[in-house]
């Protein structure tokens, strides 16, 4: 440094109120550490076997040092996880349908991973020039695919499901094909609605263990099968009545008409081809949730579909006809869900190489 009329006089800086909004963020962190903390700790499963405990009592059984519990459960009851009364904690209603591992509705998964994937390491993965797990085999992890069946839960599965209920031809579906179905909850929920259907849940195989762990706890084993294979190079039958695609498309975005000829042949004609994902704003603008968008970017290798007006011309160019397009509402802004039937009088157009298909992203 050149001069020292350049070094400043400490005591003169005055201290710039902005801070304090810094200070919310870090707040808000260590709220989340001590959600964290009160899933690993098993807190909030012991209060709900239990139903009530005092300090001492939670001290003891989940090995939290008593130095440490009285603050602990403080920041809890600021959080909206426990209440107390009198010295008496339990789990908020919130807690028990969300944080109790047993709940149907529990989120722990979710919740988990926005601190241990790519937002834990943002500064490397905003850097990367390709996805991480860039091998057929080397994603995604059952913690994943756990929290994106606890995602959907939010709401998201509840809409596409109910929206897919009201075509004219679920009730007489038969056979449902989910393909990148994960935790396969959507086949589950339709199975759960038409009692005839039968479902198959095709996903990369070392995710198939994970889905069949799904279909045996909702008691579907002798409706839905789990198969493993890569969507772009193997086959997953034909004669389906619905053909679901969800959250998959995206690492293929630059070439998605193979995978639309091979979702062709796979359905009966009148077959219903569902698509939920996330697009990007007209121009590829920013949207106005620079967060939600950023994390749809970190979820969509990079980036959502783009023009979701071509995205509609693709089915009537590849024999579908788009009988219903609509909003979803997700934890990361909306996703758009599109309803198409093939459509006998549009023939599937497949060029040359298409119909040698090729569909490596
Ligand atoms: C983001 S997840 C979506 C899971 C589920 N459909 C949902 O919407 O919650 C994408 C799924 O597609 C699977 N997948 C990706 N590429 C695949 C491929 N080439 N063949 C088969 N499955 C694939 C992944 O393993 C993962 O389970």
């Amino acid at each position: 440094m050149d001069g020292c009329n350049e070094i400043p006089f400490l005591m003169r800086l005055a201290p710039p109120t902005e801070i304090k909004g810094f200070g919310c963020l870090l707040e808000g962190y260590q709220n989340y550490q001590a959600l964290i903390a009160a899933l690993d700790t098993g807190i909030c499963d012991y209060l709900g076997e239990k139903g009530q405990s005092d300090k001492e009592e939670l001290a003891k059984e989940t090995g939290i040092n008593g130095m440490f519990i009285r603050p602990f459960l403080a920041t809890l009851v600021d959080i909206g996880v426990l209440t107390v009364e009198d010295g008496v904690y339990a789990n908020t209603k919130a807690a028990t349908e969300f944080l109790v591992s047993s709940s149907a509705f529990f989120q722990g998964d979710q919740l988990r991973t926005v601190g241990k994937g790519q937002w834990n390491k943002l500064s490397e993965a905003i850097r990367r020039k390709e996805p991480k797990l860039n091998g057929f085999s080397s994603g995604p992890s059952g913690a994943f695919i756990n929290a994106l069946a606890q995602r959907s839960l939010q709401g998201e599965l509840q809409t596409i499901v109910r929206t897919i209920t009201q075509w004219d031809g679920f009730h007489n579906a038969k056979r449902v094909l989910d393909l990148g179905g994960g935790h396969g909850l959507y086949t589950i929920a339709l199975c759960q609605e038409n009692p005839y259907l039968h479902g198959l849940v095709f996903d990369k195989p070392h995710i198939i263990e994970t889905t069949q762990r799904y279909i045996s706890q909702y008691k579907m084993d002798n409706r839905i099968t789990a198969k493993g294979g890569d969507i772009c190079i193997d086959t997953f039958g034909s004669g389906y009545d619905i053909v679901l695609i969800s959250h998959l498309l995206y690492k293929f975005r630059k070439n998605l008409e193979p995978i639309f000829n091979k979702v062709y042949d796979a359905l009966k004609p009148g077959g219903l081809l569902v698509s939920n994902h996330w697009f990007c704003a007209p121009g590829c603008k920013p949207g106005s949730h620079g967060v939600e968008e950023l994390a749809k970017a970190l979820q969509s290798f990079g980036h959502p579909l783009c023009h979701v007006e071509e995205f509609g011309a693709l089915f009537e160019k590849k024999g579908f006809r788009v009988i219903a397009s609509s909003d979803v509402p997700t934890p990361y802004g909306n996703s758009r869900l599109h309803l198409a039937v093939k459509d006998q009088d549009l023939p599937c157009k497949r060029t040359a190489e298409e119909r040698a298909c090729c569909c490596r992203s």
